[in-house]
């Protein structure tokens, strides 16, 4: 009965909830799948005619919900082990916290998948498979029309599999197995970005807004009401501690749903500051803060927009689409670089250390943008008379492209498309941009 009520109002669901950035669980984006997990909305799609059929389906999929990585593991236990040694408390939810909840986090854990996250891929494919009943078909699954592409990484492995588990339950296909590739180059093309990792992920300079920031007036704050709601020195709740309480609120309700008492020491506002920080780190390792962010990911938006031209000329020349969809699972940092590039959630004013209070409203928010099993597809429709058009979709609701004027409906003609995207696919060219000495002009 519970999930009948607001989300807003239930209790089983914290109320900083929407600020976990990319530790957030698929349903704060969507929460009517809080009700019913299978539940779609076709009525959104609005194809510009009755005529229009979709060809092609690109959907780029985050894994599903993860454990913790080794990294915050250790600050978890680190502030574990803070919390129980401190002055047995008054309140029962911090006595709870000092005596019942035990730290079951273990650095193997390391980013694997868990259930939740299993789930969030097999009820995502059942979903898709409603949105698109004549591309995500059991007839085309047997027939090889849909291709997997995956990272290495294990969590993504297994969310593959897990969507792939989602069709075959749902068709009842037991005599076949079908394949996935694994592609690094395409799924973590950043780890192949020379530039990238010399100017941006091996530089400690890169980060220089997010340290200022976590060092700054507002983290401080919410550092001492921390140190205050727990009745222990401030010198002891660092950065690092408010970062760790708030994952392990966030990981104990997006894998195990449960509204834990490390959720007890933020409040809406501190939260908010919270979702900042991480913000910052993702706009600036991943997103607008530095040009080779979006870059890195030129391979990524030419094997796109490759794959879309091939099935228009297939569907032009009356042949059946090859590769009718194609399912590629990476990670946040997989997106994130391709969102940047074609110039989604762009606001006018970078996120810097100083300027949080009149970002408030900004577009860049990874809460909205990147939760687990985040997904960003692209949907080819021939619309009769050579009209083809190009929907793409962010967490199963449509989005306009950045700056494209033809915004019928979000589903504007590929062409136009093609046109407003024109210096990139003549350019963008992966090796050119992420050599470490890029010659000038
Ligand atoms: O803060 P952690 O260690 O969790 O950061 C992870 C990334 O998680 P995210 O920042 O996106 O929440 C993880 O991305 P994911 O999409 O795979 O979850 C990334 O793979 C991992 O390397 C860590 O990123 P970092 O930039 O190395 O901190």
């Amino acid at each position: 009965l519970l999930n009948d009520v607001n989300p807003e109002e239930n209790p089983d669901i914290p109320t900083i909830a929407k600020y976990f950035s990319t530790k957030g669980r698929y349903e704060e984006v969507n929460p009517h799948l809080i009700e019913d997990i299978l539940a779609v909305n076709t009525s959104i799609l609005q194809p510009p005619s009755a005529q229009c059929r979709e060809i092609h389906l690109t959907a780029i999929i985050r894994h599903g919900t993860r454990y913790p990585t080794t990294k915050n593991v250790k600050k978890m236990q680190k502030l574990y082990d803070l919390v129980r040694g401190s002055a047995p408390a008054k309140d029962s939810w911090l006595r709870e916290l000092q005596t019942q909840w035990t730290m079951w986090y273990t650095e193997d854990m390391d980013g694997r998948l868990v259930q939740k996250g299993v789930n969030d891929h097999r009820h995502l494919a059942v979903r898709l498979s409603k949105l698109f009943p004549s591309l995500i078909s059991e007839k085309k699954l047997r027939g090889g029309l849909i291709k997997f592409i995956t990272s290495s990484k294990h969590r993504c492995v297994n969310s593959t599999l897990s969507f792939k588990a989602g069709l075959t339950e749902l068709w009842t296909i037991r005599d076949k197995e079908f394949e996935h590739a694994v592609n690094d180059a395409l799924m973590r093309f950043f780890d192949q970005c020379t530039r990238f990792l010399e100017e941006v992920d091996n530089n400690p300079s890169a980060m220089t807004e997010l340290d200022k920031f976590r060092e700054g007036p507002e983290m401080k704050r919410v550092e001492e009401k921390i140190a205050d709601r727990l009745g222990v020195e401030y010198n002891l709740i660092t950065d690092d501690m408010a970062e760790a309480a708030f994952y392990l609120c966030a990981y104990e309700f997006a894998i195990k749903t449960v509204n834990s008492p490390w959720c007890r020491l933020f409040d809406e506002v501190d939260a908010q500051v919270m979702e900042y920080a991480n913000d910052l780190k993702q706009y600036w390792k991943r997103g607008y803060g530095y040009d080779i962010n979006s870059k890195s990911s030129c391979i990524l938006f030419h094997d796109l927009f490759s794959r879309l031209d091939k099935a228009v000329s297939e569907n032009q020349l009356g042949q059946p689409v090859t590769e009718a969809v194609t399912v590629q699972i990476g990670h946040a940092e997989t997106l994130l670089p391709l969102l940047t590039l074609l110039g989604f959630f762009n606001d006018s004013d970078a996120l810097t250390s100083t300027n949080y209070a009149t970002q408030t409203q900004r577009s860049f928010r990874t809460s909205h943008m990147l939760p687990y099993a985040a997904n960003l597809l692209f949907v080819l429709y021939d619309c009769g008379g050579g009209d083809l058009r190009l929907q793409p979709l962010l967490n199963e609701k449509p989005v306009p492209f950045p700056g494209l004027t033809d915004q019928k409906a979000s589903m504007p003609l590929y062409q136009e498309v093609k046109k407003h995207y024109n210096d990139l696919l003549q350019g963008c060219d992966f090796e050119t941009e992420c050599q470490l000495f890029k010659n000038p002009g």
